[in-house]
């Protein structure tokens, strides 16, 4: 497992600062960048000790492998990989569970997107195979905009397995497809729920798909034959959100 991992950009800086200040171990900053949300930064480093470099934005762009930094990056620890013993944990002090199972999302892009969206729509943790899947990358926590040091990311080693003990702790399991007969919004999302999203180019694989205990589908209008993964999650995720609070 990796030790240390560079984290940029104001956002994902700005959460590890705030949440986890004690993985920050250095900082640099664009040498000649004027702007008030970077200084909110340097005072927080300044809070936590946090010793910092002001370079060239060539350094960052090295540093970030030519990442949209905006002027900032951190050197952090790693954070501790979540598996199913952690996330069987979480759901025995969870009242009403509430997760996302990303089946093998591999687009750094996509899945900080669907973090961000967890993260909005008040999850408490993402489901991930640990192997086919991309993890926490410095990009998925640049594009998740701080979620990624929030929403908890499961990596566990047999998806389907994991979908069982879910039904087993009373977890609901609904799949989205965009070919399933039965729409979302017609579908109960307001109980113990795990909503599972499949990959960009094969959605639900055979096992997940039949892991799970409905599959619902976006009604779509148009040509398209499908949505970009993180756009549909965010539909599912919020559809759930709107009932939950009805
Ligand atoms: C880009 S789509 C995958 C398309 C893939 N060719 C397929 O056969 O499913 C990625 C994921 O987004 C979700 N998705 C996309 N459009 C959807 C829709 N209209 N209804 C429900 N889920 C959808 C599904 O979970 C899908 O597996």
């Amino acid at each position: 497992m990796k030790k240390q991992d560079f984290t940029f950009g104001i956002h994902a800086v700005e959460a590890v600062l705030k949440h986890s200040p004690e993985r920050v171990i250095e900082m640099w900053v664009q040498a000649g960048r004027d702007d008030q949300r970077l200084a909110t930064l340097l005072q927080m480093a300044a809070e936590y000790g946090v010793s910092v470099q002001t370079s060239a934005r060539k350094v960052l762009d090295e540093k970030s492998d030519n990442g949209q930094h905006q002027g900032v990056l951190a050197r952090v620890k790693a954070v501790k990989q979540l598996n199913d013993n952690d996330l069987l944990a979480l759901v025995e002090k969870t009242e009403t569970p509430f997760f996302l199972i990303l089946d093998g999302v591999t687009d750094p892009h996509n899945l900080g997107a669907c973090l961000r969206n967890a993260d909005a729509a008040g999850v408490h943790g993402v489901i991930v195979p640990r192997d086919n899947s991309v993890g926490l990358t410095p990009t998925v926590s640049k594009v998740a905009c701080g979620a990624a040091e929030v929403v908890p990311l499961f990596q566990v080693t047999n998806l389907a397995r994991t979908m069982k003990s879910l039904q087993d702790k009373g977890i609901w399991i609904i799949g989205a497809a965009g070919e399933a007969d039965s729409d979302l919004y017609k579908t109960d999302l307001k109980g113990p729920l795990a909503i599972a999203m499949g990959a960009e180019d094969k959605g639900l694989r055979r096992l997940t798909r039949e892991g799970c205990d409905s599959i619902a589908s976006i009604p779509m209008s148009g040509s398209v034959s499908s949505l970009n993964v993180s756009v549909a999650s965010g539909i599912c995720l919020f559809e759930a959100v709107r009932q939950r609070l009805g």
